[in-house]
């Protein structure tokens, strides 16, 4: 039997590269020989080399036609890759052979036809990647396969109406340009509209336009429908009297104290703030109510002086919203450029914002953003930066998804910088137990020398502690902060990854951290490379170490976790090694 599974899979070879026969015997696919023992190119076997687990012949120019009933004789098989070649023909039945195909890569060939309708037979599949070819008809029905991870598809001739998959467990999902139509099931919140662009037909959340509707279900509704405008119309009736009656009554409220004021003449910083043109950032704040005030300063004289009032008044542009708040940048007068970020709902007294701002204002590093001044009142709390012009490691990121060059030499600098910076703070601030506590790329910008800073250490702290209580540590130092220490690690982690990876976590539903875990355990590690890094020749020793860094930041368990002087080590070694493969060849 075994004679027999190897005379298949040299025929199929031979169907792979027709004309070429040589050339599958030049890799060792010949019938006197063993696929496991003589090692044929692409082959991968079970520990005992009895069986083959794994067929992998990605980018050979293999120009046939894929036999799926001779492949599947080996019914061992778990890993099929056949991706970017120029193979042509449809995906028979045949394939349903493959009883315990997990990985299913076919991206980047000329496959055609239907799909099989039963592949949800193969119950086992976990990734699925039949990019990039021209198949047509009706996408499989996959629902069936509970423990389905990648289901990637874009850019063929796929037409009709999408099936439900499992959407909770998908990680990846990509129809994108094929010719579906119809409504697109409840993607769960999971995958954004990349996922499903370029399909004329195809209609509902997340895309941007509504399905129609349908004229018979129109009549039904109409009534139904009918009745809660009306009830909304009330509502809304109801709203607008209510803020107009408090509007009235705090003009007339507002002209008594100004009346007041008039003839008093008493409060002159009043009137003038009065005639302030306001910006959206000093609108907002102003109408939470302040006094005068001076800004505390801590780090930058040329703040020295400046009011609250100044930045109110000084022009202001949202640069973005967090979820901790908002962050604008704000240009007074005296040129300066200054970022300033308005936290919200931070559960801290006045008192213990002000001594921990002045604690982390004594701790300063070249590479960690130093808070210049804050403001702290009752419903206000601020904090001013220097504005970095050159973005943040999140844009980096975004430019090097859309084709800007962004090496593997800065990606590991950028890493060992952020891990020294980070392993600095930790150091003074430990006893403290101040941790960064939202550490992410859009918190790592990028200073005047392109370098990383590491921007609003020890800002949150609420979040973390509610995280870090619910995270089972032993503490060997007491106290919860040790927990909010060990979040910092996880999020470098998430950092690493990113850099590893290509994708980013922030503002998309991606999970990272499951994905990369899932991928290494099926031991599949280079399939998570970004593959920029790749193509460039990156080492791929340095990226797997790398890689493995990561992961153990990532722990679940945070006593698993290595703390950031260990952290600082395995990247200084990792450079070490790059710079000493570097100097001899
Ligand atoms: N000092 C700064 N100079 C230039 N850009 C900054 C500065 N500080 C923050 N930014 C940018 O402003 C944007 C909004 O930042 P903000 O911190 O409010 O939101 P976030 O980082 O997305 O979320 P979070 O509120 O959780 O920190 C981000 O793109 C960030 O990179």
């Amino acid at each position: 039997e075994e004679d027999d599974v190897k005379m298949s899979l040299v025929e199929f070879m031979e169907n792979l590269s027709p004309g070429n026969v040589q050339r599958g015997a030049n890799w060792g696919w010949n019938e006197s020989s063993d696929p496991c023992t003589d090692k044929w190119e692409g082959v991968s076997c079970d520990g005992s080399q009895t069986f083959v687990k794994k067929i992998v012949l990605n980018e050979l120019n293999l120009t046939g036609v894929l036999d799926a009933g001779l492949l599947c004789k080996t019914n061992t098989l778990f890993v099929l890759s056949l991706e970017n070649n120029n193979i042509v023909g449809d995906l028979s039945k045949d394939i349903l052979g493959c009883k315990n195909l997990t990985h299913l890569y076919l991206s980047g060939n000329r496959f055609s036809g239907a799909f099989p309708k039963s592949l949800s037979r193969l119950s086992n599949l976990k990734r699925i990647d039949i990019s990039d070819n021209r198949f047509s008809g009706k996408l499989p029905e996959m629902s069936k396969v509970s423990g389905l991870l990648t289901f990637l598809a874009e850019n063929n001739q796929f037409s009709g109406e999408m099936p439900i998959y499992d959407f909770s467990n998908l990680v990846e999902f990509n129809v994108s340009n094929n010719d579906l139509s119809g409504p697109i099931p409840d993607v769960d919140g999971r995958f954004g509209k990349s996922s499903f662009l370029r399909n004329p037909g195809l209609c509902g959340k997340p895309l941007a336009n509504v399905c129609p509707v349908d004229p018979r279900k129109k009549s039904k509704n109409s009534l139904a429908r009918y009745l809660i405008y009306c009830g909304a119309a009330i509502i809304v009736l109801i709203v607008i009297l209510i803020i107009s009656n408090r509007v009235i009554m705090n003009v007339r409220s507002e002209n008594k104290k100004a009346n007041a004021i008039k003839s008093d003449d008493s409060d002159s910083s009043s009137a003038e703030y009065k005639n302030v043109k306001r910006s959206e950032f000093s609108v907002t704040s102003a109408e939470s109510g302040m006094a005068s005030s001076s800004l505390l300063v801590l780090s930058n004289p040329d703040v020295k002086g400046m009011k609250f009032e100044d930045l109110l008044r000084a022009p202001a542009e949202l640069l973005g919203r967090g979820k901790h708040g908002s962050t604008y940048k704000v240009t007074p007068n005296s040129g300066l450029i200054l970022a300033v970020k308005r936290i919200k709902d931070w559960g801290i007294s006045a008192e213990n914002f002000k001594k921990r701002m002045q604690r982390i204002g004594q701790v300063t590093h070249p590479k960690v953003l130093s808070v210049l001044a804050y403001y702290c009142s009752k419903q206000e709390k601020l904090l001013v930066y220097d504005y970095q012009h050159n973005g943040s490691l999140l844009s980096l990121l975004q430019g090097s998804q859309n084709g800007q060059t962004f090496d593997w030499g800065s990606r590991l600098n950028i890493a060992a910088t952020i891990a020294e910076s980070l392993a600095f703070m930790h150091d003074k601030l430990h006893a403290d137990g101040i941790a960064h506590g939202n550490l992410k790329s859009s918190n790592i910008l990028m200073n005047n020398k392109m370098e990383p800073c590491i921007s609003e250490y020890g800002l949150m702290v609420v979040e973390n502690y509610i995280q870090a209580n619910t995270l089972k540590t032993v503490d060997p130092t007491g106290g919860r902060a040790y927990a909010t220490f060990k979040v910092d690690i996880y999020a470098f982690g998430v950092i690493l990854l990113e850099l590893l990876t290509g994708r980013l976590v922030q503002n998309t539903e991606f999970d990272l951290d499951k994905w990369v875990h899932s991928v290494v355990k099926e031991e599949w590690t280079v399939e998570v490379f970004d593959k920029s890094l790749t193509s460039e020749g990156a080492n791929e020793e340095s990226l797997v170490t790398l890689l493995q860094v990561a992961l153990k930041c990532t722990n679940a368990s945070p006593d698993g976790r290595p703390n950031i002087k260990e952290v600082v080590e395995m990247i200084n070694s990792i450079k070490e090694q790059e710079e000493g493969s570097s100097i001899s060849s």
